[in-house]
């Protein structure tokens, strides 16, 4: 996978070199460039922003150094992160990890011209991504936290790719608590279920402490389940 990212930050993006990032580009899985949206200004300012047309508070980001960028970047799906996106997902995530070209860019400001993502939606998919309802500085943050989800599902990337299975939203539910050595710390004991080498029962247990979960702190999530995501055992619960 091809990544570009655009920003007027690029430092920001010095996380991208560590850990499983990191790993994913010394392998070659991943090949990333950032790029200093500066670089296609043409005035000795090197301006990137200017007034908003209709009036109003801040500053808009210009498109002529955009237009530049993504003519020489692209084409590959344009991902802008912004509070006005669709909500970013595990699904979305997947479908991410099977492009072979992402470009991001990060708006800051108030947001990029809209005539930037209208003209390059002419020539690639763009889609804006929302990690939330609240507001940031601008989309670095948000593209470290896209990349992440999609490049750890890269094949390669896991050491085991066993662990996307069982993690919370690969299977639209929040995951079970996990518990490891000792089996007793601080009068606190691992649930006995955990220790008794009973796979089925473990498993079933697991099944259900997802449930529970979900059904507490995001039901929002369970009517989304197929329903044959409810297995019979869970029916019956
Ligand atoms: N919320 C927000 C923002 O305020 C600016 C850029 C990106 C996002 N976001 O992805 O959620």
């Amino acid at each position: 996978m091809r990544v570009d990212v655009v920003t007027i930050f690029p430092e920001y993006l010095a996380p991208l070199e560590l850990s499983l990032i990191g790993k994913a580009r010394a392998t070659g899985i991943l090949d990333v460039a950032v790029h200093d949206l500066r670089t296609w200004t043409s005035d000795v300012h090197r301006t990137v922003d200017d007034t908003p047309y209709g009036g109003g508070p801040g500053m808009v980001m210009r498109p002529e150094p955009w237009g530049e960028a993504l003519d020489e970047l692209g084409p590959g799906h344009l991902i802008v992160p912004s509070p006005a996106g669709v909500r970013f997902t595990q699904p979305l995530a997947h479908a991410l990890a099977g492009e072979p070209r992402l470009i991001f860019a990060c708006g800051r400001y108030e947001g990029i011209d809209q005539r930037v993502l209208d003209h390059a939606a002419e020539r690639m998919p763009v889609t804006e991504v929302s990690l939330g309802d609240y507001v940031l500085f601008g989309g670095e943050v948000a593209v470290l936290v896209v990349l992440e989800a999609v490049v750890r599902l890269l094949p390669g990337v896991l050491g085991n790719a066993d662990s996307l299975i069982e993690e919370s939203h690969a299977d639209g539910l929040l995951e079970a608590p996990v518990y490891t050595k000792p089996a007793q710390w601080r009068d606190l004991p691992v649930p006995e279920v955990l220790r008794s080498g009973d796979h089925g029962r473990i498993a079933r247990w697991r099944r259900d402490q997802s449930l529970l979960r979900t059904a507490r702190r995001r039901p929002d999530l369970l009517p989304a389940l197929p329903p044959q995501a409810l297995d019979r055992h869970d029916r019956a619960a």
